[in-house]
C-alpha cells in the first residue's frame, strides 16, 4: 500500500469566455446535490431560467477578478497543493468537484506514482450537501469506476478543529484593521431546505453528530471569537449568493449589510470562512459589490479580510493532518 493525498476544491470555468462559464454552470447547476429537484424540473430551471443569461453575468464577473495565471481559485489552490507538496513525503494532487482540473486527472496522478491508498481533502470547513457530499460522493464514483484498486479515505469537515480555528483567528487578527465596529463572518448561504434535511437526519439519527451547516457556521464563528478574544456583539454571522427564489439560510448578508449603518455600525470588517481560497464569491462579491453596497447605504470604512489560501501556517495545518493520517496507516 502506497499513501497519497488529493485536495478537492470547487473550481472555476476554463476561461471568463461566455461558453466556457455557461459550461461550468451546467456542469454545477445539473449537480442534484447543488439543485435538488427532479432531473427533469431541474433541466428546465437550469437550461431555460438560469443558462440563457447568467452566464453572460458571471462571465463579466470573473473578468473583473481573472488573473494572468487564470482563476484565483484554481491558481491559489494550486500553490497550496504545491507547498503542502513540498513539506510531506507522499504525493500530493489537486482535483475540482467541476471541470478542471478533474477529479478523475488527479486520481490518474496518484495511481501513476504507485497509489493505492489516498486521502482525500475536501478544501470545504462545513460539511453540508452541496459542498463535502457532493464532492465525496462524485470522487467514490470515479475510484469505482476507474480506480478500483484504491481505498480513500474522507476528512468531512474541520470547522471546529482546534488548529484550523487557531490558523484562521490568526489570519483575521493580523488583517484586522484597529478601528472596527463589526467583524462580520460571510459564509456561502444554502437553501433552508438542505439544512431541513440535515435536521431531520440528525432527528433520525441522534448518536451520529450530524450538525446542520448554519449551525457548523455558528460554531465556527464561536470558536474563532473565543480565539481572538473579542466580545459577542462585535461579531455577527450572514450568508451570501443566494440564488432563485427559494427562502435561503438567513440573515441574507446583503440585508445585513445595508442595516449595519443606521445601528452604529460605521466601520466593518468581513471575513468569509466557508471559502479557504479566494474566489468569485470573495474577490467579486464581498471585496466589490457588497462594499458598494455598504458605503452607498451610509457605512464609512469597509475592510475585507481574504481567506487563508497559501499562507504557510495553513500549509502547516494541513501537512500535519496528513502526517497524523500517514502514520496511523502506515
Ligand atoms: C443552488 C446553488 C448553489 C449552492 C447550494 C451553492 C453552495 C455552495 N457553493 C460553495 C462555494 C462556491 N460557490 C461558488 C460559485 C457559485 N455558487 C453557485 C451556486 C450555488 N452554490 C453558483 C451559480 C456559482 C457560480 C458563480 C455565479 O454564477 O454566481 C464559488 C466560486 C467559484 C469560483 O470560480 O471562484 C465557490 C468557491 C459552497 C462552499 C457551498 C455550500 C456551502
Ligand atoms: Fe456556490
Ligand atoms: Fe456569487
Amino acid at each position: 500500500m502506497k499513501n497519497g493525498v488529493l485536495l478537492i476544491n470547487l473550481g472555476s470555468p476554463d476561461s471568463t469566455k461566455v461558453e466556457d462559464v455557461r459550461k461550468y454552470l451546467r456542469e454545477f447547476l445539473m449537480d442534484p446535490m447543488v439543485l435538488d429537484t427532479p432531473y427533469l424540473v431541474r433541466k428546465f430551471v437550469v437550461e431555460f431560467a438560469i443558462l440563457p443569461k447568467r452566464p453572460a453575468a458571471s462571465a463579466e464577473a470573473y473578468e473583473s477578478i481573472w488573473w494572468d495565471e487564470g482563476s484565483p481559485l484554481i491558481v491559489l489552490s494550486k500553490r497550496l497543493k504545491n507547498k503542502v507538496s513540498a513539506k510531506v513525503e507522499i504525493p500530493v494532487a489537486l482535483g475540482m468537484r467541476y471541470q478542471n482540473p478533474s477529479i478523475q486527472a488527479a486520481l490518474q496522478e496518484l495511481h501513476d506514482q504507485g497509489v493505492t491508498n489516498v486521502l482525500v481533502i475536501p478544501l470545504y470547513p462545513q460539511y453540508t450537501m452541496s459542498s463535502t457530499e457532493t464532492v465525496v460522493l462524485r470522487t467514490n464514483e470515479i475510484q469505482q469506476k476507474y480506480f478500483k484498486n484504491m481505498n480513500l479515505t474522507f476528512l468531512n469537515s474541520f470547522y471546529n478543529r482546534p488548529d484550523y480555528i487557531e490558523v484562521l483567528a490568526e489570519n483575521i487578527k493580523s488583517q484586522l484593521p484597529e478601528k472596527f465596529d463589526k467583524l462580520l463572518f460571510s459564509y456561502h448561504g444554502i437553501p433552508e431546505r438542505h439544512d431541513n434535511k440535515a435536521k431531520a437526519k440528525a432527528k433520525k439519527y441522534p448518536n451520529a453528530n450530524i450538525k446542520t451547516y448554519r449551525d457548523q457556521c455558528f460554531e465556527t464563528t464561536e470558536l474563532v471569537r473565543q480565539a481572538m478574544g473579542l466580545e459577542k456583539d462585535q461579531v455577527q454571522v450572514s450568508f451570501q449568493s443566494r440564488l432563485g427564489k427559494d427562502p435561503w439560510i438567513k440573515p441574507y448578508t446583503d440585508f445585513v449589510l445595508k442595516d449595519f449603518p443606521q445601528e452604529g455600525v460605521k466601520n466593518l470588517a468581513v471575513v468569509a470562512p466557508a471559502f479557504v481560497s479566494d474566489c468569485l464569491e470573495t474577490l467579486e462579491e464581498i471585496a466589490i459589490g457588497y462594499k458598494e453596497l455598504y458605503l452607498e447605504s451610509g457605512g464609512e470604512n469597509y475592510t475585507y479580510i481574504p481567506c487563508l489560501n497559501e499562507s504557510e501556517a495553513w500549509v502547516d495545518v494541513l501537512v500535519k493532518w496528513i502526517e497524523g493520517w500517514n502514520k496511523n496507516e502506515a
